[in-house]
């Protein structure tokens, strides 16, 4: 009744300003939405292109109904992953927010895409696992991040490899996805929208947790994670346990100082974890990088390359393998809703109940999770590109090469169908239109 009241409330409004700027009218003139980019558990993510200086997109649809916080922009009410996203507007690693707009099934963020990227989780999957000096190129990019969002007073609360976008040409990653997000506090949390495997032990046996060091907790996991090719956590036993039986196994040979790092970060005890100053000021994080090219050209990059290639060829049935999860080596982290917190479900510590993958047959492959959003792997085309670009590493040849592909792709790649926002889109368009057609009538 509520629901139904508000959107006829919105309808309302849009019946009173007549063209909304943030309309869907509004927004058709200025996007050509393209191919679906990635699917999560909230939201769909489309390419596209803005129509007046062709830069490239991506849109993220999220329903009204799926909108947990609300928060004030600029006097407008929008869903909190859109305030968060500004506040962080000049964070150089978070993916920029270039516009919004706002439906009545919806609402439509578009943000900037770097082209050719890949999400991490791909990009750590195309490799196994990445080398360490890979991982302190990315880590500390990541983990300045976080650090800048948190001064800007913004906490991601899903932080994992697949939200963070990495751009092939230069390797900058850029965090994605601020749909759990919140404002940054002194106080401790008691929701939790973020995914289990990343959380930490508090949460499960206090159902509470503090920022910086959930966060802290969460940038530990991911690293663990680069390195070794799987989480170092199987399910919120392991979380809360995994401190009894000493320092976690490691599957790679890798430094003293990285495991230093990993230890100070899962930190069972919140108040003996890490900072955020700590980690981006620790020896491991200070030591500079070698640079992209140099990194990019070792076998193992030739390995994604290779992979994408392949995936590109069949580019829908490695979308339809992900979907019916017929992959062995990808179960489940689940992105979970506030009605999952502890105590309003069964589970409990020791539940599995965020990895819902049985068993695998292999001990390696153990802890490797699918990700919740599918997000299709950059062409052989844009990898081609990509490489192109890196061994003439101007600018203009760059860009040039990317358009040159580009174009090519046009002519040769379908696109596969983005049904869902398409229909809400569409719906959206009708709504608008019979709201024009019944505001004529009320004036008659
Ligand atoms: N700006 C962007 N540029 C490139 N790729 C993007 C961008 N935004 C999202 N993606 C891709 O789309 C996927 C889904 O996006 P996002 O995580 O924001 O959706 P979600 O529904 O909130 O997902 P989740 O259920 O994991 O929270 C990402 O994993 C990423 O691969």
């Amino acid at each position: 009744m509520k629901k139904l009241a508000s959107l006829k409330f919105f309808n309302l409004k849009l019946l009173l300003n007549g063209e909304s700027s943030r309309g869907f009218s509004k927004f058709k003139k200025n996007y050509k939405l393209k191919a679906e980019l990635g699917r999560g558990g909230f939201g769909v993510v489309y390419r596209a292109v803005r129509i007046c200086d062709n830069t490239l997109v991506a849109v993220k649809f999220i329903e009204r109904n799926n909108v947990k916080e609300w928060a004030k922009l600029n006097g407008e009410q929008v869903p909190m992953e859109i305030c968060m996203l500004a506040k962080c507007s000049k964070v150089r690693g978070v993916i920029r927010l270039l516009d919004w707009y706002s439906i009545p099934e919806g609402f439509l963020i578009v943000m900037e895409r770097p082209y050719p990227c890949i999400d991490m989780f791909d990009f750590i999957k195309g490799q196994g696992k990445i080398s360490e000096e890979m991982a302190r190129f990315l880590f500390r990019q990541i983990a300045m991040t976080v650090h800048e969002c948190v001064q800007n007073r913004v906490l991601h609360r899903d932080l994992k490899d697949e939200n963070v976008v990495i751009d092939l040409v230069t390797g900058q990653t850029k965090l994605i996805d601020f749909g759990a997000a919140t404002l940054l506090r002194r106080s401790q949390y008691t929701d939790f929208q973020g995914t289990r495997l990343y959380c930490p032990p508090e949460w499960f046996l206090h159902s509470l947790y503090l920022g910086r060091e959930a966060a802290v907790w969460s940038l530990g996991v991911l690293l663990y994670n680069s390195l070794n090719g799987r989480l170092p956590f199987r399910n919120e036993k392991d979380i809360c346990t995994a401190h009894l039986l000493g320092p976690l196994p490691f599957f790679v040979p890798v430094s003293a100082e990285v495991k230093d790092l990993i230890s100070k970060c899962l930190a069972f005890d919140p108040f003996q974890r890490c900072t955020l100053d700590a980690i981006i000021n620790h020896p491991w994080v200070k030591q500079q990088p070698l640079s992209w090219e140099l990194l990019t050209k070792n076998k193992a990059q030739k390995k994604t390359s290779d992979k994408m290639e392949k995936s590109d060829d069949h580019i829908s049935e490695t979308l339809g393998e992900e979907q019916s999860g017929s992959d062995e080596d990808r179960s489940h982290p689940t992105t979970v809703s506030v009605s999952q917190i502890p105590g309003s479900s069964d589970e409990g510590v020791g539940s599995s109940a965020s990895c819902s993958n049985t068993p695998p047959k292999k001990q390696h492959k153990e802890y490797r999770m699918a990700k919740t959003s599918l997000l299709a792997p950059p062409t052989s085309i844009e990898m081609k590109a990509a490489v192109q670009a890196s061994k003439t590493p101007t600018q203009f040849n760059v860009h040039t090469a990317l358009k040159n592909q580009r174009q090519i792709k046009k002519h040769h790649s379908p696109q596969p169908p983005n049904s869902t926002v398409l229909t809400a889109l569409r719906r959206a368009m009708t709504r608008e239109a019979q709201n024009r057609i019944s505001g004529v009538f009320a004036h008659d």
